[in-house]
């Protein structure tokens, strides 16, 4: 059989390498890196890829809010896996030394930003694609650059480990999602993503939406709203709950939901991480 080929966040020694390494330990799979989550995207929905890993939600700094957007409008794509990994960033550099500059992606940037105001105060920080291609660039950068990254980064790049587990919370992990153009199948323990906008006319949709699952004793697990890209007060609300799309009270509560809603897609029904 063809070896998988899979799009994951690059280059190697991301955060996005290490959940997919995960996913997929004891497959035989081939990691196709790419710089951007859109590009990635796209080679999903074209089949240049299988399926492909990114970042969707980070306990310290929320949404990656890219990957939400593209999930709601990429009528191709479908998740069909979740990995949760816990998020431990390092300060890399040439050498021991005063820095200038710090690069990293900025979520990693946002999620060590008590260490950068306490340690390294006045330094200008830098936003990079993803962490990996930050200590990439501090390679072959000035001495007095750093990057914040992971370890298997350091040693891929040939770079010191200058200051350890640098983030602002101890319990920091990142969620990812598998993302393919087929659904994944029914496992018994599984959880739905669902996009949807509600309409307008009258008082406490949202309320009898959110409703819909309470009612069936279905467990939510994330809520979240973000803008329309409209104008202000036109939302996407982005719920995930326990159960399978197909199962009879998720059905039931889905089919009740698109009724009150302008928009509605499913974003996938897979396996919970765990
Ligand atoms: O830059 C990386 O290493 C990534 O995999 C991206 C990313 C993110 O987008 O949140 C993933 C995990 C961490 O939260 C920091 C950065």
């Amino acid at each position: 059989m063809a070896v998988l080929r899979i799009g994951f966040l690059g280059p190697s020694g991301t955060f996005t390498a290490q959940a997919m390494a995960r996913f997929y330990s004891g497959q035989d799979y081939e990691g196709v890196p790419y710089a951007e989550i859109p590009e990635l995207f796209g080679a999903v929905a074209t089949g240049e890829v299988a399926a492909g890993v990114v970042p969707v939600e980070n306990s310290l700094e929320g949404s990656v809010n890219v990957t939400l957007d593209l999930l709601v409008r990429d009528p191709a794509v479908v998740i069909v896996g979740e990995v949760i990994l816990p998020v431990v960033h390092h300060l890399l550099a040439r050498r021991p030394g005063r820095f200038t500059r710090v690069l990293s992606h900025p979520h990693a940037l946002a999620q060590c930003r008590a260490f950068l105001e306490r340690e390294l105060p006045g330094v200008v920080r830098e936003a990079t694609t993803s962490t990996a291609e930050a200590a990439r660039l501090v390679a072959s950068a000035d001495e007095s650059w750093a990057a914040i990254g992971t370890e298997e980064a350091a040693e891929r790049y040939g770079l010191v480990v200058v200051a350890r587990a640098i983030q602002d919370s101890a319990e920091n992990e990142t969620r990812f999602v598998v993302i393919g153009r087929e659904p994944a199948s029914r496992t018994g323990k599984d959880k739905t993503s669902i996009a949807f906008s509600l309409r307008h006319d009258r008082p406490g949709v949202l309320y009898a939406a959110l409703g819909e699952f309470a009612r069936r004793g279905i467990n939510l697990t994330k809520i979240e709203s973000r803008p329309a890209r409209r104008s202000i007060g036109h939302y996407i609300f982005f719920i995930d709950c326990e159960g399978h799309k197909e199962d009879a009270p998720v059905a039931a509560a889905l089919a009740a939901i698109i009724k009150m809603s302008t928009f509605f897609k499913v974003l996938g029904s897979y396996p919970r991480w765990e």
